[in-house]
């Protein structure tokens, strides 16, 4: 069970809240001004990762008061429940063990009782005996070729990890091609297997509960296309494998449960590519470097439940977070990786945050009285530059960012890597400091403009700056690093659904729409004019009957 806190009746809030009417007008410039140690003491070092938050609106009081909040809050209790096992997603009855998955040191996690750990190491020793054959050629497709590609068809968590990994791993990568199937336009598969060869095609049905409408429909199209080819039923045990929770579905399909990777209803399909839903992670990169990709989880999962607060690196991120929302008022949260590889890595926690934190009921079941979880978005550096970044600069909104960058490029190529940690470090300085009125009006007229022209100018061009920034800063992306800065978002995101006394860990919110789209269903398969909705929604079906 997780301690129940109404964020709003803390003291720590009550006293942030004044905190914050008198120092938000106060400008980041002035807090470096003030304090000449203000980079070491509001920047962490995680082994190969520096975590730079002293650029963000905060002074020595703030964090001592979120400190107090996520204390008040009774934070430790909750890391202690998630750890421990108790069912701390209480509207599913489940307990919250990703953490157990990528458990290295094998200490024992209960679950009623019983040890987790022998039934994760079964399946990891299954998965690395797989792609050993896989990758090695011993596993040969149905007319004795080895397998060349690998074809993950899943959708939202059983999709987004696995493609924001292979892709940021992409440099790690073997001989395998990995494709990935997850819209349930059928122009997503049909296009995937234009270039597949029946023959030598792999395909990873990845679901947790294997009931997911979109998996499941693509997955039978793919078996169909596989059968078409030639191959006979019994066949389909050589390119069709299973990632799931649900033994009895994936039998009623017709894949072999020898062929079928477990997981674990304490495993949130957000939370799940540690799981067996990583197996095309380990097929592309191999076994070895996915076990990295766990060791480096762990050892942050180690550095979060073992370092006081306030060195935390996931603990003050999510204060963070709390600050800017709930007293400043901030919407939406931006991630800049300054790393092509990373291109999904915002796409992914966009799942991982907004279906986490997206709740308007508080764990007492009563609508909260505060901002809970932020829109995330954002692209790579330095395309997001050249599209959105004017309006992060110059536009009314307050949008906090984390730029995320590897020190070490994976493709040194000339000047491209310093040109482009050069944008990463100067688009964070830019945003704080801003550029004064008086520096734009000196910038014209050392260019010869009058000062009619200046005059006119410079209000557009002025930067207020005061825009808060984190930066991680990694010495490189490796499957170690990149594991342990996903382990830091996820638990970030933990973080604050304790301090909005939220449920982090279900998510009722998407149920809905699937219940309408199967009753509108069997409409769109008839002829009739439909009248069963609003106007709306029948003028809409009517006109693609008239259409289609
Ligand atoms: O893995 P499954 O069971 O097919 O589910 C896929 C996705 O289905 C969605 O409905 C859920 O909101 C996601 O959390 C989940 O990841």
């Amino acid at each position: 069970m997780l301690p129940k806190t109404d964020l709003t009746r803390t003291h720590a809030y009550a006293a942030l809240s004044q905190h914050f009417e008198t120092t938000q007008q106060t400008h980041l410039r002035d807090l470096f001004a003030a304090d000449p140690q203000r980079f070491d003491k509001f920047s962490l070092t995680f082994e190969d990762i520096l975590f730079d938050f002293s650029k963000n609106r905060v002074d020595d009081k703030t964090l001592q008061l979120l400190l107090e909040l996520a204390r008040e809050c009774k934070l430790e209790d909750a890391i202690g429940a998630m750890f421990g096992g108790s069912r701390i997603n209480e509207t599913e009855n489940r307990p919250v063990l990703h953490v157990a998955l990528r458990n290295r040191s094998n200490e024992a996690i209960q679950v009623d009782g019983k040890d987790v750990m022998p039934e994760v190491n079964r399946v990891l020793a299954k998965m690395k005996k797989f792609t050993d054959a896989v990758i090695g050629g011993d596993w040969k497709g149905y007319t004795g070729k080895p397998i060349t590609d690998v074809v993950n068809i899943g959708i939202g968590g059983s999709d987004l990890g696995p493609v924001m990994v292979t892709e940021a791993l992409k440099a790690y990568k073997n001989h395998l091609n990995l494709h990935f199937v997850s819209n349930i336009d059928g122009t997503h598969i049909a296009e995937t297997i234009k270039s597949l060869d029946p023959e030598t095609t792999l395909f990873l049905i990845a679901s947790k509960t294997f009931t997911t409408q979109e998996t499941m429909t693509n997955a039978h199209s793919a078996r169909s296309w596989f059968l078409e080819s030639g191959a006979q039923r019994d066949d389909v045990a050589k390119h069709f494998a299973a990632l799931s929770t649900n033994s009895k579905e994936v039998a009623a399909f017709g894949i072999d449960t020898e062929n079928m990777f477990e997981f674990w209803d304490w495993v949130g399909g957000r939370y799940s590519l540690w799981s067996a839903i990583g197996l095309s992670i380990a097929l592309g990169i191999g076994f070895e470097r996915f076990e990295e990709l766990l060791a480096g989880a762990h050892a942050a999962d180690n550095h979060f439940r073992n370092t006081d607060f306030k060195r935390n690196i996931p603990v003050i991120q999510a204060l963070l977070g709390v600050w800017y929302i709930n007293f400043f008022g901030t919407e939406t949260q931006a991630i800049l990786p300054y790393d092509q590889y990373m291109h999904r890595f915002a796409a992914y926690f966009q799942q991982g945050d907004m279906e986490s934190n997206g709740k308007f009921v508080g764990r007492d079941g009563r609508k909260v009285e505060h901002q809970t979880g932020p829109v995330i978005w954002g692209e790579p550096g330095t395309n997001g530059q050249h599209a959105f970044y004017q309006l992060i600069h110059q536009g009314t909104k307050l949008i906090p960012c984390d730029f995320i960058a590897p020190a070490q490029s994976l493709n040194p190529l000339g000047e491209h890597h310093a040109i482009l940690l050069s944008n990463y470090f100067a688009q964070t300085e830019a945003l704080m400091n801003g550029k004064s009125q008086e520096a734009v009006e000196a910038e014209l007229r050392a260019e010869g403009k009058s000062d009619e022209a200046i005059a006119e100018l410079a209000p557009f061009k002025v930067f207020e700056g005061n825009r808060p920034t984190n930066s991680f800063l990694l010495k490189k992306v490796t499957p170690y690093t990149l594991g342990s800065l996903i382990a830091f978002y996820e638990h970030k995101i933990f973080v604050q659904g304790v301090i909005w006394n939220i449920f982090s860990f279900d998510q009722w919110g998407v149920e809905l729409g699937k219940q309408l789209a199967k009753n509108i269903l069997p409409e769109l398969k008839s002829d009739e004019k439909i009248s069963s909705h609003d106007a709306s929604t029948n003028g809409l079906i009517n006109q693609y009957k008239a259409w289609r």
